[in-house]
């Protein structure tokens, strides 16, 4: 039905088919003209290709009519007739209204198994509602008259380069700043692929636009990029490339294989997006026609859902400058496969966790046949993408994919797996903030592999990676140390049962904007984010037994983005700060490549499993040239193995300087020595929450566990109601005996006594925490002006992490 109508507006002129009454308005063409911004101006996509039914517009090309361009000294003018009604999905253009624009809700999209709108639709029906003069809708943008745009603006713009398309992609819709923050919003319900766009800054490029002629970009002259991705960099601020950008970008786009190490947060995802996106400018500009470019560009593998989304917004977010951009697309579990699968289809870019690709992959062959034409397989962060159970797809995906110079055309892949494609067409790019050189320097060798041990696994894998080259260029833009610069490491001694006790006092005592809390296990992640919250604290919980959904949202609450589900009213200064702090307890599903912006502090609940681990972690703070905080608790038996394992991370350190002893000590983690009568002043809140925390928990387990057993009851064909029969079905002894037990008491535990004990914490927290150090209080208490007047006394040796 939507490819119908496309063809009716390629074969009709717009003008044919757009109702009568509205035609004089388009006449009218010098009346109630006036000077305009460009985001008022009537954008439209260009009418997309029926073969791209489904795509959003024709490569985000726009046009706009009725804009005469006047230059005023420097400054360039549009001139346009008043706002126009829109047809929300374009099919209905009507030309230019002068009425003014009101607010309207965000049309549906139709299923997306159709591409078209069922008659009766919420498409049908809001393009009825278009046609209504009082509707006066404004948001959506027209099609059709794009291409005239972007020919206007060539035309008539003495600086092609500046003002080629001045406007990032999220401005290209007309509506309203509010009207589109609800537009987008209702979208992104309805729609996980939108909703996953959480790590989006479109505000801040639509912002950085406004000056980013006055940055000096010749930082990136000898890189040689594009006067578009200049002009993309600069709307973003990026005035320099980062170290692993400078090294890499060049030798990518002379070709070269690559692996690169970089510290964590050191802009490794542009190091290979750049070039990414520049092959793809090229290869668009050189195609005749828009969909002989139309075959993705480059495979971005990583490790984790979160980390997928986040490449591919940060990669929008480059492109959001450029005139016309590659159409990203994220394929990870928890989200549509039919949707991942048609967007595969039309895709520029993927961005892909393993367990999905292939699942996608192995539907169909159309996918993988577009697949087997990419210019570049990019694997981020390879030492976990190639290990930690991924391994086997990771393997599976390559093997799919170098068939292609093997397999003939008759339809059967070759069953010879080793053997690898030769002379791969495709750039193979390799990043990580840990990787191991000697692995790289081995890639060439004849070693014979033992696939019991990770590292080699990981070897023989990366030999499988089918590089180009004999040996990929190696860039190692940090060689001394994976950690960031600016992160200064502290640990924390504490009693086995006391972490839940310290992690409140750090968090207290580290005036953070966002703090993240690393657990080992999902139970704890389940059990501490009520404990924080409990203690009024925004917590937020990630681990991956969460729906996709969930993970992202508590991601945006995280960053901010959405309002804190914590429904307290602060009533001190010290509540009031807390609101504006965000916590995020997380498993190690979020160490890696989570770039959210100022996370100020790290605290490890439970201690790294690996060295490695640590490094990721920590490296989610002090970004970016920013400073942060990691803080390790460990408990009397963790403490020689931690110190050990973070010391293994600075070993190159001091191998590789010639710095003393004791400034290699002070370059590595401290111990700190929290106050214990300031700790022992907090236990009753601690204790208190834990108290209703773990009541809470151990009801919902028994309620269960009842629910559980009833069913069992009733499957052995014994009265539910006996108590005998219960006892029959629910009891044994041994492990999980204690924990039903507690369940037991918990189920006892009236509503009136859990409320009392909320009442005591609130009076609790209400209170302030005296200190003992003169007239301060934790709480209402200015706690940097504290540690100025008392530091030793107060936090010992935490004034090198700034606590
Ligand atoms: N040239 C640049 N100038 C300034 N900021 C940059 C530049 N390039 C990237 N950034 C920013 O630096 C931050 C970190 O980048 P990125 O997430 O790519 O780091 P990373 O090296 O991949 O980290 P990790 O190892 O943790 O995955 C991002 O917010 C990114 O926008």
């Amino acid at each position: 039905m939507a490819i119908d109508k496309k063809r009716k507006r390629a074969d009709a002129p717009v003008k044919d088919t757009k109702p009568p009454a509205t035609k004089p308005k388009r006449q009218k063409n010098n009346v109630g003209k006036r000077v305009t911004s460009v985001n008022s101006l009537q954008w439209k996509t260009v009418d997309v290709p029926e073969m791209f039914d489904d795509a959003e517009g024709f490569y985000g090309l726009e046009e706009v009519e009725g804009v005469e361009i006047v230059r005023d000294g420097d400054m360039v003018r549009f001139v346009a007739a008043g706002t126009a009604p829109e047809s929300d999905d374009g099919d209905d253009f009507e030309g230019f209204d002068d009425a003014p624009v009101e607010a309207e809700e965000s049309p549906e999209k139709p299923p997306p198994s159709t591409g078209a709108a069922a008659p009766g639709s919420a498409k049908e029906g809001s393009k009825t509602q278009k046609k209504d003069p009082k509707s006066k809708d404004k948001k959506e943008t027209k099609p059709n008259e794009k291409r005239e745009k972007k020919a206007l603006k060539e035309k008539k713009d003495p600086k092609p380069q500046e003002k080629k398309d001045p406007r990032p992609q999220e401005k290209k819709d007309p509506k309203p700043p509010k009207e589109k923050k609800a537009a987008k919003a209702q979208e992104a319900q309805s729609d996980p692929e939108l909703e996953a766009n959480v790590f989006a800054q479109a505000g801040d490029i639509a912002e950085a636009e406004a000056d980013n002629e006055d940055i000096d970009m010749s930082e990136w002259n000898p890189l040689e990029l594009s006067s578009q991705m200049l002009s993309s960099l600069a709307r973003l601020k990026f005035d320099k490339p980062t170290a692993i950008q400078a090294q890499s970008i060049p030798e990518i786009v002379n070709g070269r294989d690559l692996v690169g190490k970089a510290a964590t947060g050191s802009g490794k995802t542009l190091a290979f997006g750049i070039p990414i996106v520049e092959s793809w400018l090229a290869k668009t500009a050189a195609a005749k026609k828009a969909d002989e470019a139309r075959q993705p560009t480059a495979l971005i593998l990583a490790p984790t859902r979160e980390l997928a989304h986040q490449i591919s917004d940060h990669l929008k977010q480059l492109c959001a400058g450029l005139a016309a951009s590659p159409y990203i697309c994220s394929v990870t579990g928890g989200l549509s496969v039919h949707k991942q699968q048609r967007q595969l289809e039309k895709a520029d870019i993927v961005i892909a966790t393993p367990g999905r690709l292939w699942e996608v992959m192995s539907s169909g062959k159309s996918v993988l046949q577009a697949l087997r034409g990419i210019s570049f397989l990019v694997v981020d962060e390879a030492d976990r993408l190639l290990q930690d159970g991924h391994f086997k797809e990771v393997e599976e995906i390559i093997k799919a994919l170098d068939r292609i110079t093997t397999e003939e055309d008759d339809g059967e892949d070759s069953s010879d797996d080793d053997d690898a494609a030769p002379g791969s067409h495709r750039q193979t790019l390799v990043f990580s903030a840990t990787f191991n050189k000697a692995l790289q320097q081995k890639l060439a060798g004849k070693a014979r592999f033992n696939l019991s041990s990770d590292a080699e696994s990981m070897e023989y894998l990366l030999k499988k990676l089918n590089f180009r080259e004999a040996r990929p260029m190696f860039v190692d833009t940090n060689p001394i140390s994976q950690m960031a610069e600016n992160l200064k490491e502290g640990l924390i001694q504490c009693g086995d049962l006391e972490k839940d006790l310290y992690l409140y006092a750090v968090l207290m005592l580290q005036p953070t904007h966002r703090a993240l809390v690393f657990t080992n296990s999902i139970n704890t992640v389940r059990r501490l984010t009520p404990f924080l919250q409990a203690l009024n604290l925004p917590a937020f919980a990630l681990h991956s037994d969460m729906e996709q959904k969930a993970r992202l949202r508590s991601i945006e609450r995280f960053k901010g983005d959405t309002k804190s589900s914590s429904t307290a009213t602060p009533t001190t200064q010290q509540q009031q700060q807390q609101q504006q702090q965000t916590i995020l307890v997380a498993t190690d599903v979020a160490a890696r490549g989570l770039d959210i912006p100022n996370i100020d502090l790290v605290i490890h609940y439970h201690v790294p499993r690996s060295a490695d681990d640590y490094v990721h972690r920590s490296g989610r703070t002090a970004r970016a040239h920013k400073s942060g905080v990691s803080v390790l608790l460990c408990g009397p038996k963790e403490a020689v193995s931690t110190t050990r394992l973070v010391a293994k991370v600075h070993a190159r350190a001091a191998a590789a300087t010639h710095l003393s002893r004791k400034k290699l000590r002070s370059l590595g983690v401290q111990t700190v020595d929290i106050d214990r009568r300031l700790v022992s002043h907090l236990r009753p809140r601690v204790v208190l929450a834990k108290k209703i925390t773990e009541t809470s928990l151990a009801k919902e387990r028994g309620a269960k566990e009842d629910d559980w057993m009833k069913t069992a009851a009733e499957e052995l064909g014994v009265d539910v109601e006996d108590a005998a029969a219960l006892a029959l079905v629910g009891s044994w002894k041994g492990r999980g005996s204690g924990r039903k037990a507690k369940e037991r008491e918990a189920m006892e535990t009236s509503k009136a006594e859990m409320q009392e004990w909320r009442w005591e914490l609130k009076e609790l927290l209400a209170k302030r925490v005296n200190t003992g150090v003169s007239e301060r209080y934790l709480g209402g208490v200015d706690v940097e002006g504290l540690l100025k007047g008392a530091a030793g006394e107060f936090l010992g040796v935490v004034e090198g992490l700034g606590l």
